[in-house]
């Protein structure tokens, strides 16, 4: 067998209501490639270059391999000897689903290595598995903005329409914020005002999203179920969003568990939101890259 590539996607999950169950694809991408290991002894090999290399561990505990490792341990089988090369294009603990893409590569890595015996439904229940919420790894993994209900312990996948005038703008922070830290600030209950607030919000969103309609857009993103807690942890949030809209964005919300903030903007609006947001961090002291991005519509791709 020979050398496997495969391209996964990054993400931005939840988009304000959709809390652990909607999340876009994004076309920014990590590149992984697996190859078997022949006339060594030894059974692991990681080497991980681009954007911020030095922080991926290159041992049995990278979050590729490990999911590498489930895929086999799932089939019952050893897993073989394997040389992982990863080239890093999406930041690392900043809310745009780093760790989905590890998972999905990792997991798409060893399917192809074992010959397929897996289908992609098999391989995104895995995922699901390994990440604990399917808004990341599910458009990692098909691309495109998706929606994921379960029924027990089988999902449903409903694709989401995406109007070509709402365009994706990341505003990445200079820190990183885990996702585990980001999750341990949530309540553990919510009022019934909250538990009726937010299905109404994102049934707004997504008729936003499929329209373009801006109002609905702008109320749409509103969210009680994380962003109240998680703003806290985001220095110059408030000042992030309030320069985005009167740029222009229809809405901002928190990308995944965050630090980036998400803005969704106009294609004429995109140039002044971009800066507004940048301008906005650089006032608190806070260094950005701020990037106008498009919806990915092809998930990981092999080859
Ligand atoms: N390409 C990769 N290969 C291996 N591990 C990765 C890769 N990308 C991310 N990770 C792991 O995932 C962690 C970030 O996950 P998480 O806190 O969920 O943030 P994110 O919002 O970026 O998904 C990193 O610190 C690293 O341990
Ligand atoms: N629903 C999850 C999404 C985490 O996404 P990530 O891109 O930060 O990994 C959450 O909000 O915790």
């Amino acid at each position: 067998m020979t050398a496997v590539k495969i391209s996964v996607p990054g993400t931005t999950a939840n988009i304000g209501p959709g809390f652990d169950c909607l999340g876009a694809a994004l076309t920014l991408h990590n590149h992984f490639v697996f190859s078997p290991l022949e006339g060594t002894d030894s059974t692991l090999e990681i080497r991980v270059t681009g954007l911020e290399a030095d922080r991926v561990t290159a041992d049995e505990s990278n979050l590729a391999y490990q999911a590498f490792a489930k895929f086999y341990q799932h089939l019952g089988k050893t897993r073989p000897p394997v040389a992982i090369e990863i080239e890093l294009g999406v930041p690392l603990a900043r809310g745009l689903g780093s760790s989905a893409t590890a998972i999905v590569g990792g997991l798409m890595g060893a399917n192809q290595l074992a010959e397929k015996p897996l289908t992609q439904a098999e391989l995104m229940q895995l995922a699901i598995e390994i990440e604990g919420h399917p808004d990341n790894v599910v458009p990692a993994l098909l691309g495109g903005c998706r929606l994921a209900a379960s029924e027990g312990s089988h999902w449903q996948i409903c694709e989401i329409p995406w109007h070509s005038d709402i365009v994706p703008v990341v505003a990445i922070p200079d820190f990183e914020l885990s996702t585990a830290e980001a999750r341990k600030v949530l309540p553990t209950e919510y009022s019934r005002a909250d538990a009726i607030f937010n299905p109404a919000h994102l049934g707004l969103l997504l008729r936003g999203l499929e329209t373009g309609n801006s109002d609905w857009l702008r109320v749409g993103t509103l969210d009680r179920i994380h962003q109240p807690y998680r703003q806290t942890l985001i220095p110059g949030y408030d000042a992030v969003r309030q320069a985005a809209l009167a740029a222009g964005a229809y809405g901002m919300t928190i990308s995944g568990a965050g630090p980036t903030l998400l803005a969704l903007s106009s294609p004429i609006q995109t140039a002044e939101v971009t800066s507004a947001m940048r301008t906005a961090w650089q006032g608190e002291g806070i260094t950005s890259t701020v990037r106008s991005l498009q919806i990915d519509r092809s998930g990981a791709t092999v080859g």
